[in-house]
């Protein structure tokens, strides 16, 4: 049996969909009126735990349930990094379970196509192939799943797209036009890979399914929350009031000020995400920012 942790749009699109596959059940902070829904308690009890929550809150997260959770096997399906402390997932993963225990899931899925059954591909990316091997058994035919082990790679990949996306949806605000946004899309996917590659993920990793295919579908898409983001910032309205109409986590807004502390710090040339982070943390005038970017 099989535990989802998380059920707000991702967690509960991976309980619907390996759900048709293997005995699951789901939790999350709030009582759901979801069939198999039970208390964290119960769904700590399993072997294999999906993660589903918000990047942000993963730390704390691990840190409550320490000693519940540190022998457990783990698939993190959360798509961010840390701001606090500016590491990535696998690394504060690490400091409570054994790497050969994780996996990571990432690439181009809406969960609203999931709850469609719509044909859709993903990668597990681990140290462990076994336990890549494993988790893949869990997922039904409709979603192929590719197995990597650049973790660096898959979680860079799955993270960045979100700030290019809400880039994307600036450009798209300020009405640039298609040439502008396809070449922001481009600088970011090399941006992407420029950062990843800074830690030794491998280039294949963003010219696959996580990397260009998770960008491409995020930064063209208003299904994308952070692409909205960026379409409602370039239309002049506040982050706060964005973020109160979306309801749900727009990773990427926390996910810039985690690159730009990185790339500050360690010299890595990222001109989008600093621009980003320049309009959502330093207010900078949005008709100021991608232009100059493009020009
Ligand atoms: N929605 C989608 O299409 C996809 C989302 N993802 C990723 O899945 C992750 C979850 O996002 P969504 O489910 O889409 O967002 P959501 O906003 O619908 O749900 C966020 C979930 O995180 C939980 N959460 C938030 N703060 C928490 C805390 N402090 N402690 C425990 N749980 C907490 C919420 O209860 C909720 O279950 C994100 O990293 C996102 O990037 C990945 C692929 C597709
Ligand atoms: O990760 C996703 C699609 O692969 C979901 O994107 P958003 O978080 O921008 O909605």
């Amino acid at each position: 049996m099989v535990s989802v942790i998380g059920a707000g749009a991702w967690g509960s699109a991976i309980f619907y969909a390996i759900s048709q596959k293997i005995e699951t059940v789901i939790t999350s902070r709030r009582k759901r009126n979801i069939e198999k829904f039970v208390s964290l308690e119960k769904a700590l009890k399993n072997e294999y735990i999906i993660i589903a929550i918000a990047s942000q809150s993963i730390k704390d997260f691990l840190e409550t349930n320490k000693e519940k959770i540190k022998d457990k096997k783990i698939l993190i399906a959360s798509k961010g990094i840390d701001n606090k402390t500016n590491k990535f997932l696998n690394e504060i993963f690490e400091e409570y379970v054994d790497r050969n225990n994780l996996a990571f899931l990432s690439g181009p899925s809406f969960a609203k196509e999931v709850k469609e059954n719509k044909p859709t591909a993903l990668v597990i990316a681990s140290q462990n192939e076994k336990l890549a091997d494993k988790f893949s058994t869990f997922f039904p035919k409709f979603i192929k799943i590719y197995k990597s082990n650049d973790v660096i790679g898959v979680e860079v990949a799955g993270a960045y797209k979100n700030v290019i996306a809400i880039a994307s949806g600036i450009c798209e605000g300020l009405n640039l036009g298609n040439n502008a946004k396809a070449a922001l899309i481009a600088r970011g996917l090399v941006e992407m890979d420029r950062f990843g590659e800074f830690f030794g993920a491998s280039k294949d990793t963003f010219l696959g399914v996580a990397g260009a295919g998770d960008l491409f579908l995020t930064a063209n898409s208003t299904m994308s929350r952070n692409y909205r983001v960026g379409l409602n910032l370039a239309k002049g309205k506040t982050l706060d009031d964005i973020l109160k109409e979306l309801k749900e986590v727009a990773e990427g807004v926390y996910t810039t000020k985690a690159i730009y502390n990185i790339a500050t710090k360690k010299g890595i040339y990222t001109p989008i995400a600093n621009e980003v982070y320049k309009i959502i943390y330093e207010r900078k005038k949005v008709k100021d920012s991608l232009r100059d970017l493009l020009s």
